[in-house]
């Protein structure tokens, strides 16, 4: 549905975003999570095309961005990092011009609104003017304008800042809700978010695409955690390979403790059967045997590691 390829976007010399690629297909529901100044936003401007990239294509169905930004814009429907700007206008007001931008008009634009109204909650609001809204109703009027013409490609920046708990629950439920109808991209740096709400998870990294994970298959533990009294457990388990589903076994720091990574296509419940049954039979006692849980931020941590670790060698290479 959405295609990006080798997306590229400088501020004067500085690389915001560099040769960003992914395909995000009908339904989905992505998250592009990263630090404070990864490149989302001038991702998400490219992608709504409000930004022009130096290098690079955004394709809706196989049309360019470049070729036919009117006709996609119609398509799409953006929620930018800044709030509306039109203060001065009810809200009301505000939906009305934003549907006309949007080429709806006549009873088609006065049922749109009434829907976005309706799916936002902001019916009692309708008249007051945008600047006496509190942060998280203008939140709402920003998505109520976005999901007007019932796009089929949302793009959210930052859809929950600045609200708080039970708005914050409410936005969600409302993004679970529109994404029945329409695929979803999302920018965030709470990782929480992401679990909450997303089918797969982008990472941003100094303007790179570092991960491009399906959360189901992050959430699918592939290694176990190993204690036991055997602490030459790894000689005895060696006796186990890829046709047990192990893969490799890593001692830990602390004696007696393993990290066993299992092949890919290896089921956790036999794999862990076979580990325990091998381990007893050699006289080993068996403390714990666990899989591991993986999970976003370990995701996270590991780019930042990465990242750090390239850094290092960078330097070392040029002294
Ligand atoms: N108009 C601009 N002129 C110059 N530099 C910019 C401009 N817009 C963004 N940048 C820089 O580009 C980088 C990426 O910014 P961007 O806003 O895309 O990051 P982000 O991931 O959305 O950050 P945040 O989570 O803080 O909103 C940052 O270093 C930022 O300072």
């Amino acid at each position: 549905m959405l295609e990006v390829t080798h997306l590229s976007r400088c501020y004067g010399d500085f690389k915001a975003v560099d040769g960003v690629s992914f395909n995000i297909g009908k339904g989905e529901i992505v998250g592009l999570l990263g630090h404070n100044g990864a490149g989302k936003t001038t991702i998400m401007k490219m992608l709504s095309g409000y930004l022009e990239p130096d290098t690079g294509s955004v394709k809706i169905d196989g049309i360019s961005m470049a070729d036919k930004p009117k006709t996609l814009q119609r398509q799409l429907g953006y929620l930018p990092e800044n709030l509306p700007v039109y203060g001065e206008m009810t809200v009301a007001d505000y939906l009305d011009y934003a549907a006309s931008l949007k080429g709806l008009d006549g009873q088609e634009k006065i049922d749109e609104i009434r829907r976005a109204l309706t799916a936002t909650e902001l019916a009692d609001k309708l008249h007051a003017r945008i600047h006496t809204l509190s942060r998280g109703y203008k939140q709402r009027v920003g998505v109520a304008q976005a999901i007007l013409g019932r796009p089929r490609l949302l793009i959210l920046d930052e859809p929950t800042n600045g609200l708080d708990p039970t708005q914050t629950r409410q936005m969600r439920a409302l993004i679970k809700d529109i994404a029945r109808e329409a695929t979803v991209i999302l920018s965030t740096h709470i990782m929480q978010e992401v679990e909450a709400l997303c089918d797969r998870v982008l990472i941003i990294h100094r303007g790179r695409l570092a991960v491009d994970e399906n959360l189901d298959q992050l959430r699918r533990a592939n290694s176990i955690l190993l204690e036991t009294s055997a602490t030459d457990a790894r000689e005895v388990l060696g006796r186990l390979g890829k046709e047990d589903g192990i893969e490799r076994i890593e001692p830990q720091k602390s004696a007696g403790q393993f990290r066993i990574l299992l092949n890919e296509d290896a089921n956790l419940r036999s794999a862990s059967a076979v580990i325990a049954r091998t381990l007893i039979a050699a006289g080993g006692e068996l403390y714990r045997l666990q899989p591991e849980q993986r999970d976003l931020e370990s995701l996270f941590r590991q780019v930042n590691e990465n990242s750090k670790d390239e850094k290092t060698e960078a330097l070392d290479n040029a002294a």
